[in-house]
């Protein structure tokens, strides 16, 4: 990003007292294994400097969930990622909900709240349960198999486009779509220029089926339009929450799925403890998603002059939040390296802290459950066969490959 799209205070370094570093939290190596650097972030200090890209960053768990909490002055509506909407044309038209401030966040998110509710899931939840026994027994036969593409991947396509109330294409799509929006709240390296330059067809495909000729009456995506018919947001808007629902709802349930997995696979005593304890499969999934949390950051932007972590931020600059280190943090947790599923959790930000806390959680966690609810009672054992494939994101921790063997029961 040139300096002139800097602001004066970002471009001219930081504040007296704040550690800088070198490191590059969006290289192949750190995104290869970010908790083999987190540490260096973590104990540097509370607030550092990035000199790679000229921001401020928080990988404690004490600063990250105070930023978070204070959407006032780390605000969301100059963009969650390294560009700042107020100097640079944003790549889309902005997230009405995840790039948006009270009091406009407010209304939209009351609007899709009451669409990606607890009962609507809860009516969804024996369709879902019943694909998930159905993937489950497709594969049991096979002994072994790839535990994301064969997976992670499969069932959240097969539940999800359906209850936005897409066609039954939209997979492919929507996982490139969701790959190049991830890739976009980092800079514009190379990871970014590959997704986004195979992603255009997906984008324009994204935008097509979030019209609402294209959308299929039952489905949550034509409950927006609804309340456009309601008055409580436009056309327009409703077109860009329902691309919210597509943006955020596939990916992030891909990698939590395959990263919960994966987990167990590495630790198969775990796994035997939650199969003699069943009850256990909804702190395994939040613990999953604390140790190995798939959306690893996000950026905010100071709305002001701010203090955080005994450090007096100025207004108009970036800082990175690191959830996946603060989820680590041994100032906030007890032996963190280790994958816990009786662990207390509460309060990872694994799906955020605050107003922007995930929309989709308890969808993801219902998919999870139903996921864990097939699995349990039919596999005795993950056994990693062969090594685990990276797919380097700038923001998802994700795997392109698990392959597995397993002991069914
Ligand atoms: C394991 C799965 C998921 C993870 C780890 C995850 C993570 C997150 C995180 C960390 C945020 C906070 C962003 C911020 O503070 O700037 C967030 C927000 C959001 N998520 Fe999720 N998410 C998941 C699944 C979903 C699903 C399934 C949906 C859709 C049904 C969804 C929709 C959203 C939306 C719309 C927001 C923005 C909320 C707002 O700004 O008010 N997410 N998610
Ligand atoms: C957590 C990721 C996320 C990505 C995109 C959106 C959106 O486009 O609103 C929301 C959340």
């Amino acid at each position: 990003m040139a300096t002139a799209d800097l602001s004066t205070a970002q471009a001219s370094g930081p504040v007296d007292g704040v550690p800088t570093l070198d490191i590059d939290p969006f290289d192949e190596a750190f995104l290869s294994d970010p908790y083999g650097w987190h540490d260096q972030l973590r104990d540097a200090g509370p607030v550092v400097w990035l000199n790679r890209y000229g921001i401020y960053a928080a990988a404690r768990y004490a600063e990250v969930s105070a930023a978070l909490n204070d959407w006032q002055n780390f605000v969301s509506g100059r963009g969650v990622g390294l560009s700042d909407f107020a100097r640079e044309t944003p790549w889309r038209p902005p997230s009405l909900l995840l790039e948006a401030d009270p009091p406009l966040h407010s209304r939209t998110r009351r609007i899709m709240a009451g669409i990606v509710s607890l009962p609507r899931l809860k009516a969804l939840a024996p369709l879902w349960r019943e694909k998930a026994v159905e993937l489950v027994e497709e594969l049991l036969p096979r002994g072994r198999f790839d535990a994301i593409t064969d997976l992670a991947e499969i069932f959240p396509l097969r539940i999800f486009p359906d209850a936005v109330g897409l066609g039954p294409d939209a997979g492919e799509h929507l996982l490139a779509y969701a790959a190049a929006t991830f890739n976009a709240f980092g800079p514009r390296n190379a990871i970014f220029e590959d997704s986004n330059a195979r992603a255009q067809e997906a984008i324009a495909w994204v935008n097509e089926a979030c019209r609402r000729e294209n959308l299929r009456e039952e489905g949550w995506g034509m409950d927006v339009y609804r309340a456009a018919d309601a008055g409580q947001c436009t056309a327009d808007e409703a077109h860009r929450l329902v691309r919210s629902l597509l943006s955020a709802g596939v990916d992030t349930t891909v990698n939590g799925i395959g990263n919960m997995i994966h987990a167990f696979a590495l630790h198969p005593d775990q796994w035997t403890l939650l199969r003699e304890a069943p009850a256990l499969h909804r702190k395994a999934f939040e613990e999953a998603l604390r140790w190995d949390s798939t959306v690893q950051t996000f950026f905010r932007t100071t709305g002001a002059p701010v203090e955080l972590g005994g450090t007096v931020l100025p207004e108009g600059v970036k800082i990175l939040l690191f959830l996946a280190a603060a989820n680590r943090d041994p100032r906030r947790w007890e032996e963190p390296e280790r994958f816990d599923i009786n662990r207390q959790t509460s309060g990872h930000v694994g799906f955020g802290f605050g107003i922007h806390q995930c929309l989709g959680q308890m969808v993801a966690r219902l998919e999870a459950e139903v996921m864990l609810e097939a699995l349990m009672p039919r596999i005795a054992r993950f056994r990693l066969a062969g090594a685990p494939v990276r797919r380097l994101n700038n923001t998802l921790h994700a795997l392109g490959s698990l392959p597995v063997e397993i002991e069914a029961v």
